[in-house]
C-alpha cells in the first residue's frame, strides 16, 4: 500500500483570492480525513500565497489529534520574513511527523526541480540533523535520474520524495515509458542506499496507477493540484442542484 497524502494549497488558493475564511482549509482538510485520506501536506511558501502559518498550526493540531501524518514542505534555507516564520520555526511549533525539503526559490511559480546533492550536501547535512532533533521525519526532493541521490543518505535524510512533473508531463504527450523506467531505476538506487521513496508533483488518477505499478515500493504519494480539480468536477454536479433547489424555491 501507498499512503495517499492530500494537500491542500489549492484550497487556500481559493480562499485567499476573498481575503475571508471560505473555502476552510480546516474543513476540507477533515473531510480529506474523513474520506480515507493518510495524512495531509501543505507547502507554505514565504510569500504566503496560499498556506499561511495559521494554517499550518491548525492542520498540525488536526492531524495530532487524528493520529495521521502531517507532512510540511518547504525550502529549509529560505530565511523567515513577515507573515513566514521559516520552515524550521514551524517545524519547532508543530512537530509534523514529517518535512520535506525543497528547493524552491522565492517567487518560484510551483516546485519544479529536486536538490543538487553535488553543491547542497553540506549544508543541507546540519539542517537535517537540526529537523530530526525535532522528531520529524526527513524528505528530500530529488530529480528523477539523478546520480548522486544516495548522497541524500550520507546527509541523514530518511526518504526521497521523486520531483514525478516531467513523468507527468510524458504521460501526457503518451510517451511515458522512459520516465518510468527512469523513476524506478532512481526509486531502486534510493532505496539500495537505505532511503524510503516518496513521490508528488502533478500525479493524477490517470498518470498514478503506471507509477505505481513499475516504481516499487513507493511509501507515499502527496497530491493536491489534480485532486482539488477533481473535486470540483465530482461535486459541482450536486451542488449546482442545491443551488437551483435554493434558487428555484422563491415564489417570484
Ligand atoms: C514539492 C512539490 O512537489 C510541490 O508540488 C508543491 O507541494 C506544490 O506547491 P504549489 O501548490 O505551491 O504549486
Ligand atoms: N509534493 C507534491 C505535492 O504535495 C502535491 O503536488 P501537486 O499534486 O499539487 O502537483
Amino acid at each position: 500500500m501507498t499512503a495517499l497524502s492530500v494537500n491542500l494549497n489549492k484550497v487556500a488558493v481559493l480562499r485567499n483570492s476573498r481575503g475571508g475564511r471560505e473555502p476552510d482549509v480546516l474543513r476540507a482538510a477533515q473531510v480529506c480525513l474523513d474520506a480515507g485520506a493518510d495524512g495531509l501536506t501543505v507547502h507554505p511558501r514565504p510569500d504566503a500565497r496560499h498556506i499561511r502559518a495559521d494554517d499550518v498550526y491548525a492542520l498540525g493540531a488536526l492531524c495530532r489529534e487524528r493520529g495521521v501524518e502531517f507532512n510540511i514542505e518547504g525550502n529549509p534555507f529560505a530565511p523567515p520574513r513577515p507573515g513566514y516564520p521559516g520552515l524550521l520555526a514551524l517545524c519547532e511549533a508543530v512537530r509534523p511527523a514529517q518535512v520535506t525539503l525543497v528547493p524552491d526559490a522565492d517567487g518560484q511559480l510551483t516546485s519544479d526541480h529536486g536538490f543538487d546533492f553535488t553543491h547542497s550536501s553540506d549544508a543541507l547535512r546540519p539542517l537535517i540533523a537540526a529537523f530530526k532533533a525535532l522528531g520529524c521525519r526527513v524528505s528530500v526532493f530529488v530529480d528523477v535520474g539523478d546520480p548522486n541521490v544516495a548522497l541524500a543518505a550520507h546527509c541523514g535524510a530518511d526518504r526521497v520524495e521523486l520531483y514525478t512533473g516531467p513523468y507527468a508531463e510524458a504521460f501526457a504527450a503518451g510517451t511515458p515509458q522512459p520516465a518510468l523506467a527512469a523513476a524506478a531505476a532512481t526509486a531502486r538506487y534510493a532505496q539500495a542506499a537505505g532511503l524510503g521513496v516518496n513521490a508528488g508533483h502533478d500525479l493524477n488518477q490517470a498518470n498514478l496507477p503506471a507509477f505505481l505499478a513499475t516504481v516499487p515500493n513507493v511509501l507515499e504519494v502527496s497530491i493536491g493540484h489534480a485532486l482539488i480539480g477533481d473535486a470540483l468536477y465530482a461535486g459541482l454536479d450536486a451542488t449546482v442542484r442545491a443551488y437551483r433547489a435554493l434558487a428555484h424555491a422563491t415564489a417570484t
